[in-house]
């Protein structure tokens, strides 16, 4: 099988659109096409079929495309799912695109239409099977990704950035969501201007609405003189409203004052001040679930919500983990004047597998603690913090030690491929290296599934 074709899997019970998609692309030499008639069908042929691309009607007996894509999303990560839809179900698309397809086509088929889908599919494929960044390769903004979900975070947040919706931007904490603010801002006809940041846990809840909003002389004791508020810092600009579900209900109901009307009176004042700023929100907290609580006011919920953005977790798109170790070394490098040149393949190891519940935050923290206590070139395990240091246990990681570096990838890969039920991507997963790779490793060691 040909390595650099792009293996694609179309999914149809008809199966005359198989066959005219077969055989509309069989002159295109950059892929390699297989059918099959149904989700279960194709699931069957994934396991043996490396396939990087699904492209799959929705509505087929057995197991439909909805169904298919979510298996897909579970076992296979990385594949590129793009769904074939008639006009009339919109609905499904929208359902689609929330699943993480990459994106749907309308049918009757439109082979030019799905040639330009898939060729930038492959720009991203070409990206993501490139070694590490030299420079701003990978970098939009002051966010570094390479993942296909950061990648599609990077359009959405360029899309956005040309209107001037309210925008909630949910995720973990240490995921990025202030990086992600920045962006749009940055990106935004309002970059000239400034751009506040307000973390709401941080402020008390006597304090919050005077640093909103500001106050007037004599407000309260203390307030020895009239202070405009964060919303007037902004003017003009952006307001990064940071922890959005901790704001006490007072202030919820000034706030979404000033997103329908656009203006405020500040604390103990009666003039109406007029403002021109775009607020984009952020929350860790399922606000849905504040809402049913009584904790958040629903009317400000959908009117920040216009617009919602995720900031994956790190294990979601654990491509991206070298990269930014990668990235933190040589800032922390920079810092230290230290000239540490990488990762050994143990260190690679653990941090490729490792959950980080603290994100990307806590893999900055990380990088950072082994160059400090790093006094040769190469960051090894016992460089890592205790908890890191504690998954050289893993079984698989061990094996690394093994005396010729071939041979102990070779049992590395066959024990995991095992211990994986010969399940590539899983496999992959747990190697922390792309399912591409995996792939040719096992041509080159020759590893074959047993009968
Ligand atoms: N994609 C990325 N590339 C480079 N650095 C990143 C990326 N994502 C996050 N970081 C870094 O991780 C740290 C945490 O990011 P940030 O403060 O934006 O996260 P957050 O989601 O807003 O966290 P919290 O919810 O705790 O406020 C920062 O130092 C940030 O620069």
């Amino acid at each position: 099988m040909n390595q650099d074709k792009c293996r694609i899997l179309y999914v149809d019970d008809e199966p005359a659109y198989g066959r005219l998609f077969s055989r509309a692309m069989e002159d295109d030499d950059r892929f390699l096409i297989r059918t099959a008639g149904n989700g279960k069908e194709a699931l069957h042929i994934l396991r043996e079929y490396p396939a990087e691309v699904v492209l799959t009607d929705i509505l087929m007996p057995h197991m439909g495309g909805l169904d298919l894509l979510e298996e897909i999303k579970r076992n296979y990560p990385e594949i590129f799912v793009l769904i074939l839809t008639g006009v009339d179900s919109s609905n499904n698309a929208v359902k689609a695109m929330k699943a993480g397809a990459y994106d749907y086509i309308l049918k009757p088929l439109d082979i030019e239409m799905i040639r330009r889908q898939l060729g930038k599919i492959l720009e991203h494929r070409r990206l993501l099977k490139e070694p590490p960044p030299t420079d701003d390769e990978f970098r939009f903004e002051n966010m570094i990704g390479k993942d296909q979900i950061m990648f599609k975070l990077f359009e959405k947040i360029q899309q956005v950035a040309q209107s001037d919706a309210t925008v909630l931007i949910n995720g973990e904490s240490g995921t990025g969501k202030e990086l992600i603010a920045e962006a749009i801002h940055a990106r935004s006809a309002r970059c000239a201007k400034p751009f506040v940041r307000v973390n709401c846990a941080a402020l008390t809840e006597t304090l919050i609405n005077s640093a909103l909003f500001g106050h007037e002389k004599g407000a309260f004791t203390g307030a020895t003189a009239r202070k405009p508020g964060f919303f007037e810092f902004a003017s003009g600009g952006t307001i990064f409203l940071d922890e959005i579900g901790d704001i006490p209900i007072q202030t919820q109901v000034a706030l979404l004052r000033v997103l329908e009307v656009g203006s405020f009176q500040r604390v103990g004042g009666n003039e109406t001040i007029h403002v021109d700023v775009r607020v984009i929100c952020a929350t860790n907290k399922n606000l849905a679930c504040s809402v049913k609580d009584k904790l958040f006011r629903e009317d400000l919920y959908y009117r920040i919500n216009v617009v919602s953005l995720t900031a994956p977790p790190l294990r979601e798109r654990r491509t991206d983990i070298p990269l930014l170790a990668r990235f933190f070394l040589e800032l922390y490098n920079k810092k230290t004047c230290k000239q540490v040149t990488g990762f050994s393949k143990q260190t690679t190891a653990i941090l490729s597998n490792y959950q980080w519940p603290g994100n990307v935050r806590q893999l900055a923290n990380c990088i950072e603690h082994a160059v400090v206590f790093c006094s040769g070139h190469q960051i090894l395990p016992e460089h890592l913090s205790e908890e890191l240091q504690a998954e050289t246990s893993d079984d698989f990681t061990l094996t690394l030690y093994d005396s010729s570096l071939a041979s102990a990838e070779k049992t590395l890969i066959r024990r995991v491929l095992e211990a994986k039920d010969w399940h590539l991507s899983q496999a992959a997963e747990a190697l922390g290296i792309a399912r591409g790779t995996l792939y040719s490793k096992m041509e080159r060691y020759q590893i074959h599934k047993p009968d």
